[in-house]
């Protein structure tokens, strides 16, 4: 069970508490009338634009300029900007050492001009698409095995001229990055070096998922950029950078990102994601009762529909698919892309629904099974994408 700690969201208007199924969850503490505002985010600990998107999507406010690029660039740190307001809150909220570890890796990405993977789909194309999830032990294996090379890292980037740390340096850089991941987990590792208010520890609330790499090759790329930051990054960052830290993000990266999408068609374009811990603890609902919309940097979640004190909060998951789907297609997408069985009162009349007929088909010798297999065989436990992607986004 996940603390009720003094990091969450706090409001007159609603409680986070503790559900005995679904984990930690908002309820509304007042009578609140239909479109009440409920929270707006502050701040995003990590967040990623992929590289196709970049040079269009404002790295600051994330507003999307229609397949041009946008006017004010910085070419060494490899973002782009709207106006030069942006660019400016941008630098100053990045500092010189945030800078500077931008310039590090951009300089590096561009050196190696092999495409890299960018979103979930490229990984479905992998060898080993078919493979199981990696287990919690092949997770910690992984991770163990590296702590040699990335000792030597440590010892060469420390001014070691041995040949073997210098060779581990070397080996490292010679090896492509996968450039999204790579910036990524930059973003986390200099949101835990500042002091923010809404940062790395408000990130660290969020529910873990202890298996998040969907594929072994994920897995092995994100060890690969744990790497790339050590002989990369800027000195003072170095004792930041541990296995810890890149499980860490990943772990609450799953399950919790947002996407970023385009906001004037539907939500077609998906140019990234990002954690914004504080809207993070609203629970799935197919019949949700708050809405969400993405304003620049910040979303916004309202009331839709009057909802009585005590009741539970919640939004949807599915980008408000679920309207047009069946019990079994909404699990389907509950569990592939989140890990959960959905147990809103939407799904639990459904599935009893389903029960009863059962019951009724079979003379009270059927149960659930049936219905239970489509659910789990129908995604075969593999997510949407990296990251829950698809999710709230
Ligand atoms: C973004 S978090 C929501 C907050 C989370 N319950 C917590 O304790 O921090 C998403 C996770 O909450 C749980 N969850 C959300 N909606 C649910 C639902 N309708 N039924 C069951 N579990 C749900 C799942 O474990 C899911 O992976």
């Amino acid at each position: 069970m996940l603390p009720i700690s003094n990091g969450l969201p706090k409001s007159p208007l609603f409680q986070i508490k503790q559900t005995p199924t679904a984990g930690r969850a908002v309820f509304a503490t007042q009578f609140l009338k239909s479109g009440t505002h409920l929270l707006t985010t502050s701040t995003i600990p990590a967040s990623i634009l992929l590289r196709p998107y970049k040079r269009e999507v404002c790295a600051q406010c994330f507003h999307y300029n229609r397949g041009r690029n946008l006017p004010h660039k910085s070419i060494e740190t490899g973002h782009y900007f709207c106006t030069l307001k942006c660019s400016n809150l941008w630098h100053d909220e990045a500092g010189e050492i945030g800078i500077a570890a931008w310039v590090k890796v951009e300089t590096f990405v561009k050196a190696k001009k092999r495409p890299t993977f960018h979103n979930g789909e490229a990984y479905e194309n992998l060898p080993d698409a078919d493979a199981p999830f990696p287990t919690e032990e092949d997770i910690e294996r992984s991770w163990g095995e590296v702590e040699g090379t990335a000792h030597f890292i440590r010892q060469a980037r420390a001014g070691s001229t041995k040949k073997p740390h210098r060779r581990a340096v070397a080996a490292v850089l010679n090896v492509h990055p996968n450039a999204d991941l790579l910036c990524f987990q930059l973003d986390g590792t200099l949101a835990r070096a500042k002091d923010a208010p809404v940062g790395w520890d408000s990130l660290m609330e969020l529910v873990p998922d202890s298996t998040p790499y969907k594929r072994v090759q994920e897995l092995k790329d994100h060890v690969l950029s744990y790497l790339h930051l050590l002989c990369l990054l800027p000195l003072p960052l170095l004792d930041l950078v541990t296995p810890e830290l890149c499980l860490g993000l990943t772990q609450r990266d799953s399950h919790n990102s947002f996407g970023i999408r385009s906001l004037d068609d539907g939500g077609d374009e998906f140019f990234g994601y990002g954690v914004w811990p504080e809207a993070s603890f609203f629970n799935h609902s197919c019949r949700p009762n708050v809405g969400k919309r993405r304003e620049g940097r910040s979303w916004v979640f309202w009331v839709e529909g009057d909802v009585d004190v005590g009741k539970e909060l919640c939004i949807s998951y599915l980008g408000g698919d679920e309207a047009e789907m069946s019990l079994v297609e909404r699990r389907v997408m509950t569990v592939g892309t989140w890990g959960f069985e959905c147990g809103c009162g939407t799904c639990v009349e459904d599935v009893m629904r389903e029960k009863g007929k059962v019951l009724g088909d079979t003379n009270g010798v059927g149960d659930l099974n049936g219905f239970e297999m489509v659910a789990s065989n129908g995604t075969n436990g593999v997510g949407n994408g990296v990251h829950g992607l698809n999710g709230h986004g």
